[in-house]
């Protein structure tokens, strides 16, 4: 263990009993100081225990972040377990050259954009259509970070969505295909097979099947086809004309992948420019985390508070709450870019990480959640530091009471969760109810927050494609350095590996075959399934 790391469990050994509340008294500037803004959003992070000397320590965590992060933008081999460059960045960047191995990569990055601007406005135009006209509808099929991205993107960007209508198949389950071709008319269906690797077999599976759903009405199904992949043989290989195939490199992880080829779907659906906007917002982002100073730097701050709550005070969790209902899918797609990134245990050298790795990551829009788990934030007994997110403005103008709502709401939950209610304050609530003193009491107990429970709120002005692709961008970073302070590699995924290896094998024990190396349990399961199926 390092000294900062030694000296950050002792101090917060030492001060972990102090309210996060007592901070405030103590420091009347304490709300305005524990802010950092960047381009219009807000990030308060002062309803949490980090003081002064939590802040400096942890700020000397993030010391190797500079050189690291201007290894990433500029090209380096920082996937070192792939021997890949990490430059997703890339994607978004008007400004070069950025070199891998000496070769601009920006040329060929513009390239395919211009090439996809081209494919959109053209599909949207009706000037591309499908053999029964213009196409009215696109479905993505794609898992992972060929799915979560463009589905989280397409539904907080609905407002914009003025292009053929957006359908996504990533599950293996045939129900996933099934529900979502229900009422889609084949001959007006543009469907975009998505995968970097195209050997994902839920993706393979599931365009096989589309094909065959499309086949028996299209007399050409294969002219309805696109695909985006990192490889170009085997599109062709699958038979997708070239002309509709977006490529893109192989320094582009999966999780990262939104802002190119992978973004298509969203593209089609709310037009080039506003993909542009996104990607200007991803832009913004990358300026202000290269550049600003590490204790005004949002995605840096970010990363030091999930280091503190996650690593420090050993908090296993923490839940992401948008006050925003368009952001239905963004928890989801932050499990998949924290958890795949982060969920590491060993460090870049091999060695075996001495302290946790990164958290579980989950949540929901509030309110929602407010009157479903929210229960076991305020009054359970595990801590759950919580990130609000709450837009300023809504998208309704007409509907602005109930963004009012929404807000009071958001605002409420974090200054419960500051304060809690005391004993005193249950009893008081209890007193003058005519109830018998020990049922008052007993009464009063149930009703007691603690309180004490950190969070903290990012306020942006309106979700819009540009804060959407700054809030993206904004967690890509904040996981960076989160594993950068690891020592981890937040770019491999090897983890997802091994299931993926046994499901093949299983396959075959499925129809009876050969049973070698299975455990008992798996082989007692596959006996029970194959009987109920009938195929025993
Ligand atoms: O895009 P694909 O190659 O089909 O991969 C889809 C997904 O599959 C995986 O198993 C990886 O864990 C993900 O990182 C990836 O996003």
């Amino acid at each position: 263990m390092t000294d900062t790391w030694r000296q950050l469990a002792d101090h917060r050994a030492a001060t972990g009993d102090r309210p996060i509340a007592a901070l405030f008294d103590g420091d009347p500037d304490r709300a305005r100081r524990c802010t950092v803004a960047a381009d219009g959003l807000w990030f308060d992070w002062s309803k949490t225990a980090i003081d002064d000397t939590a802040l400096d320590l942890l700020l000397a965590l993030a010391e190797g972040v500079p050189s690291r992060r201007e290894a990433m933008f500029t090209g380096e081999r920082i996937n070192e377990t792939e021997g890949r460059a990490v430059l997703h960045t890339a994607l978004r960047a008007t400004e070069g050259p950025i070199l891998v191995d000496g070769r601009d990569v920006l040329p060929e990055v513009h390239a395919t954009l211009d090439r996809m601007r081209r494919f959109a406005d053209r599909v949207r135009s009706g000037e591309i259509a499908g053999q029964g006209g213009r196409y009215t509808d696109v479905v993505n099929i794609g898992i992972g970070g060929s799915d979560l991205g463009p589905v989280m993107a397409a539904l907080a960007l609905a407002p914009w969505a003025d292009g053929p209508r957006l359908h996504f198949i990533s599950n293996v389950d045939g129900a996933d295909a099934t529900d979502t071709l229900k009422g889609l008319d084949p001959e007006r269906t543009l469907v975009i097979v998505s995968s970097k690797t195209f050997t994902t077999i839920e993706t393979m599976t599931n365009a096989e099947t589309v094909r065959r759903w499309m086949a028996g009405r299209v007399a050409d199904p294969a002219s309805q086809f696109a695909a985006v992949s990192s490889a170009l043989d085997r599109t062709a290989a699958f038979g997708i004309d070239p002309e509709r195939v977006f490529g893109f490199a192989d320094w582009v992880g999966g999780r990262y992948s939104v802002w190119g080829p992978i973004g298509l779907s969203l593209m089609l659906g709310i037009g080039p420019d506003r993909f542009d906007e996104f990607l200007a917002g991803g832009r913004a982002m990358d300026h202000h985390f290269r550049s600003a100073p590490l204790e005004g730097n949002l995605p840096v701050m970010l990363a030091l508070v999930g280091v503190w709550h996650h690593q420090v005070c050993g908090y296993p969790t923490r839940a992401v709450l948008p006050y925003a209902n368009r952001l239905l899918r963004l928890p989801a797609y932050l499990q998949q870019l924290e958890m795949e990134s982060n969920g590491k245990r060993v460090t870049m050298d091999g060695a075996d990480l001495d302290r946790p790795s990164g958290p579980i990551v989950w949540g929901e829009p509030g309110t929602n959640g407010q009157h479903a788990f929210y229960q076991l934030i305020h009054q359970g007994t595990q801590v759950v530091p919580c990130e609000f997110i709450v837009a300023a403005r809504g998208h309704e103008p007409d509907l602005d009471h109930q963004q009012k709502l929404l807000i009071a709401n958001c605002l409420a939950q974090s200054g419960a969760l500051l304060r809690g209610r005391s004993l005193e304050e249950a009893r008081a609530l209890m007193a003058g109810k005519g109830l018998p003193e020990a049922e008052a009491e007993r009464q009063a107990r149930h009703r007691v927050f603690p309180g004490n429970r950190p969070s903290t709120t990012l306020v942006i002005e309106a979700l819009t494609p540009f804060t959407l692709g700054q809030i993206v961008a904004l967690y890509e970073h904040r996981v960076f350095v989160e594993g950068v302070i690891l020592g981890i590699n937040s770019f491999d995924q090897w983890g997802v590996e091994l299931g993926k290896e046994l499901a093949l094998k299983l396959g075959p024990l499925l129809d009876g075959g050969d049973a070698d190396g299975q455990d008992a349990s798996t082989l007692a399961l596959v006996a029970h399934i194959r009987g109920v199926r009938g195929d025993g």
